[in-house]
């Protein structure tokens, strides 16, 4: 009996403040219409749980927005997720004048006051709210330099050398299929790892858990990819004997040791590197010399993780999608090549100081990056009640004024700006030259906005305008068939936009390299 009230009384409980919390939802995103579920996608079972949108069970998750472009805003300029039991309800806008608003100077947003992400990598410069922000900031700002950018240049050459010679690729005519995913996001680990941290990443061996059963590359990937799940678990569970979580545990430990092994050896380098890593290190000094830029020994960790990860992940799948696009339009590949030998027509080496001069392969990365945004959306926190202004997609139709309650999070949709026909007509149609008459460079949002904007922009730039001028001098990008597929067919089942808890990217892209005589 006794048993029974208090099942009732708690399942009472449960409903009445999941009824009152769906309609405060509502009033914080002003009964803007979108999607009512259980969960919003920045909290944890929202990420955890895959993309379902149907009439019983709705869990918007990482993926809806890509799904869901061609549909969502032919209807609406701004859509909201209201949940009834976890996390704070989400409005989301593809526009450019509300991505102004929010991401940029204004005291009225910030990022997630409580991200889930602090708790599994420790504060960090990307998901730190502001006050902490400034102090990471003014400590990784001096590693940005005109050196950073020399080292990236040597290191891609370096690393793309190694790569050639391991694969065996040097004395083919043509390669065997290659699954493009695989090289770049080692590439790209091979590279932030050599600058950042001044560890050299051999192709043929790549540092491994210290069982020997983990690569640090898959540790990386499985702690990105699972970051979510490693937030939300209690830790027993990872005694359980399921490999999956057994694999959790173990990328998150090798991780781990690998950081703190990194900053112990920097600790113990009286000559103290000026690379990232040691900047990050230094900021923890006892006699630091700014205090505004001084890091607790958490911070120092959380800096190096996501340094790595931010360099890596995001550059690796921008680059799988744009030599993809350039195995599938010939003709724009073509014009790429071109360019390079008219640059590099005295048979020279390209250097650092060629990489304004790559007009068309420059406008061959952004278009990539414009269909496939390695990072989907800009997540933003109201810090009041503040009122949004939101263009119509309709011309000559007033703005509309939304206004939402403190707490509730604006997310600029990255995929949605960068598909929306009011700044790119066409928007499914990949076109490099567009970027010749594109005067605003708001538009290209792939790097963000403002002053959380990426600080690794020109990182990204240098390695990926650098890895594709040796790629292309020297080989033609071919994309492999299945028997009896079309090109068309090919694009349909390879170049789809997959969102993997934190970043963007297409579906594993089988090419081949073809020696150029
Ligand atoms: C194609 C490659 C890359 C893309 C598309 C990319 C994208 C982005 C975006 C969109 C943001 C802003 C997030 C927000 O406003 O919420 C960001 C921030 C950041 N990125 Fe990148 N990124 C790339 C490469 C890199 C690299 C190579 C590094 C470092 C080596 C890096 C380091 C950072 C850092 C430190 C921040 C935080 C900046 C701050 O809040 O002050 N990124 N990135």
């Amino acid at each position: 009996m006794l048993t029974t009230a208090i099942f009732t009384f708690v399942a009472l409980y449960l409903v009445v403040r999941a009824v009152l919390k769906y309609l405060s939802g509502l009033r914080a995103v002003n009964n803007v219409p979108g999607y009512r579920c259980a969960f919003s996608t920045t909290s944890l079972p929202g990420m955890i749980l895959p993309t379902s949108l149907g009439k019983f069970w709705c869990n918007p998750g990482p993926d809806f927005l890509v799904l869901l472009r061609h549909s969502v805003y032919t209807t609406h300029d701004v859509i909201s997720v209201v949940p009834y039991l976890v996390g704070a309800p989400e409005i989301y806008v593809p526009s450019v004048e509300v991505m102004r608003q929010v991401s940029g100077y204004s005291p009225q947003f910030d990022k997630e006051l409580d991200s889930p992400f602090d708790y599994v990598f420790g504060s960090n410069i990307v998901t730190a709210p502001r006050a902490p922000w400034k102090r990471h900031r003014r400590a990784l700002n001096p590693a940005f330099s005109q050196k950073l950018y020399e080292m990236v240049w040597t290191e891609t050459i370096t690393t793309f050398q190694d790569m050639v010679a391991t694969e065996g690729w040097g004395q083919q005519d043509s390669t065997p299929t290659i699954i493009m995913n695989d090289i770049t996001t080692k590439f790209a680990l091979a590279v932030v790892s050599s600058c950042a941290f001044g560890l050299k990443f051999p192709w043929a061996e790549p540092p491994k858990s210290a069982d020997g059963t983990m690569t640090l590359q898959e540790s990386l990937v499985i702690s990105t990819r699972d970051a979510a799940v490693r937030a939300f678990a209690p830790r027993w569970v990872y005694r359980l004997p399921i490999k999956y979580l057994r694999d959790i545990e173990l990328a998150f430990n090798t991780i781990f040791a690998f950081v703190r092994s990194q900053i112990a050896a920097r600790r113990g380098d009286v000559q103290g590197k000026k690379d990232m890593c040691g900047l990050i290190v230094e900021a923890n000094d006892e006699d630091h010399v700014n205090p505004k830029a001084k890091l607790s020994d958490d911070e120092v960790v959380g800096n190096v993780l996501v340094s790595l990860i931010a360099g890596h992940e995001t550059t690796g799948k921008a680059l799988t999608a744009i030599i993809a696009l350039l195995g599938l339009y010939q003709d724009e590949q073509e014009k790429a090549h071109s360019e390079i030998m008219s640059v590099l027509h005295d048979g020279r080496e390209a250097t650092l100081d060629d990489v304004d001069s790559f007009t068309h392969l420059q406008h061959c990365i952004m278009e990539g990056m414009r269909l496939f945004p390695p990072l989907d959306v800009l997540i933003r926190e109201a810090t009041e009640d503040v009122c949004l202004r939101i263009p119509s997609r309709i011309p000559g139709q007033k703005e509309l004024e939304v206004a939402i309650k403190k707490g509730t999070i604006v997310s600029v949709d990255i995929v949605g700006i960068h598909y929306n026909p009011r700044y790119f007509p066409d928007p499914e149609v990949y076109n490099p030259s567009r970027w010749r008459d594109i005067t605003d460079p708001d538009q290209f949002v792939a790097f963000g906005y403002g002053p959380r904007a990426c600080a690794g922009r020109k990182f990204a730039m240098v390695e990926t305008v650098c890895f594709l001028v040796l790629l292309l001098r020297d080989w033609k990008i071919e994309i492999v068939l299945e028997k009896g597929e079309t090109p068309e067919e090919w694009r349909k089942r390879v170049l789809v936009a997959k969102v993997d808890t934190i970043t963007l990217g297409v579906r594993p892209a089988p090419i081949r390299l073809v020696r150029r005589k």
